[in-house]
């Protein structure tokens, strides 16, 4: 799978794992404008190659992280200057579909946090699906230090992941959370010394999950997604419906027949 040139990303692929780097380190890589259409031109063509029903899966799972000291340290505040509210109304939903986009995504990503997570950042790890970060990262919605809020979806997600107290102090506060203080408060899934051993940690995950059936992995992530936060019973259902749905797939069948075998499946990917 090959990916154009970003003026703001870099792409790399190894073993189905895609990783995309936001590559803007003289700003901390904040959310430009221009950052923002390259993660939706490259969200688009990982969705395209994905959303396809031959089987193939080039990309198992796909890291998302950043360049330098920051992970992204949030929208970018020179551009905000001169934005009018009819003009950030229009950011904020353009970075909504961005975050939708990554949870559409039929693949889990995982945001590998090696620095800054500030803002605009800590909602574009939250909007995916596991977050591991290296000790030199840090997590925060500062938007009222700046006389915002969240925009980002930081207002949704955030207590989602932290709880409704923690995270009504953080928005409220503005302040940031080291790395340890976000796993104990359950943002971060795992922590890593250094930012190689997060981005191998990352990998290692993926390749776990490039073992399983790519039908059901999608799947599953469609089912969390889709059942988040609804009552247990409507949740319930919708779970009912994907079990219904994976007795279809073609990798149902050879997962049940080779574990039988006692061989290791080959899963068609459908
Ligand atoms: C017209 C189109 C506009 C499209 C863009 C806007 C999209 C809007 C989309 C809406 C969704 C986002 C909504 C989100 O909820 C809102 C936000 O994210 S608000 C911003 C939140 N982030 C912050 O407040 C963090 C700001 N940064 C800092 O506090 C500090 O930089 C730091 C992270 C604590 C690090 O401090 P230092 O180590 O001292 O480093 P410096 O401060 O010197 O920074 C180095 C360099 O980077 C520049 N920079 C840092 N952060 C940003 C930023 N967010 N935007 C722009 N530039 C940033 C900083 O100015 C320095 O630059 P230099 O002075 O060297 O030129």
């Amino acid at each position: 799978m090959q990916f154009p040139a970003y003026a703001t990303l870099l792409t790399d692929i190894r073993d189905t794992v895609l990783t995309i780097t936001v590559n803007r380190p003289d700003a901390l890589n904040a959310l430009s404008s221009r950052v923002i259409e390259d993660l939706e031109h490259c969200l688009d063509a990982v969705s395209d190659v994905l959303t396809n029903d031959d089987g193939a899966w080039p990309v198992r799972g796909v890291i998302i992280t950043g360049a330098g000291k920051a992970f992204v340290a949030g929208a970018d505040i020179r551009e905000m200057t001169a934005m009018s509210p009819d003009d950030a109304h229009a950011y904020s939903s353009r970075m909504h579909q961005v975050t939708l986009a990554i949870e559409q995504l039929p693949v889990p990503v995982i945001a590998a946090v090696n620095g800054f997570a500030l803002g605009g950042g800590c909602e574009l790890a939250m909007a995916c699906d596991v977050i591991y970060a290296a000790s030199t990262a840090s997590f925060g919605q500062p938007e009222v230090s700046l006389g915002l809020v969240p925009g980002f979806g930081g207002s949704v997600r955030l207590p989602q992941y932290v709880g409704p107290g923690l995270a009504r102090e953080l928005l409220f506060t503005g302040r940031r959370l080291d790395a340890g203080e976000a796993q104990r408060a359950g943002l971060v899934t795992a922590l890593f010394d250094t930012v190689d051993d997060l981005l191998d940690g990352a990998h290692s995950t993926l390749a776990l999950v490039a073992r399983q059936s790519p039908a059901a992995v999608a799947l599953v992530k469609r089912t969390l997604i889709a059942t988040l936060g609804l009552p247990t019973d409507e949740g319930l259902a919708i779970e009912a419906e994907s079990f219904r749905t994976a007795f279809a797939t073609e990798d149902k069948a050879e997962g049940t027949r080779a574990f039988l075998a006692k061989e290791h499946p080959s899963f068609p990917g459908r």
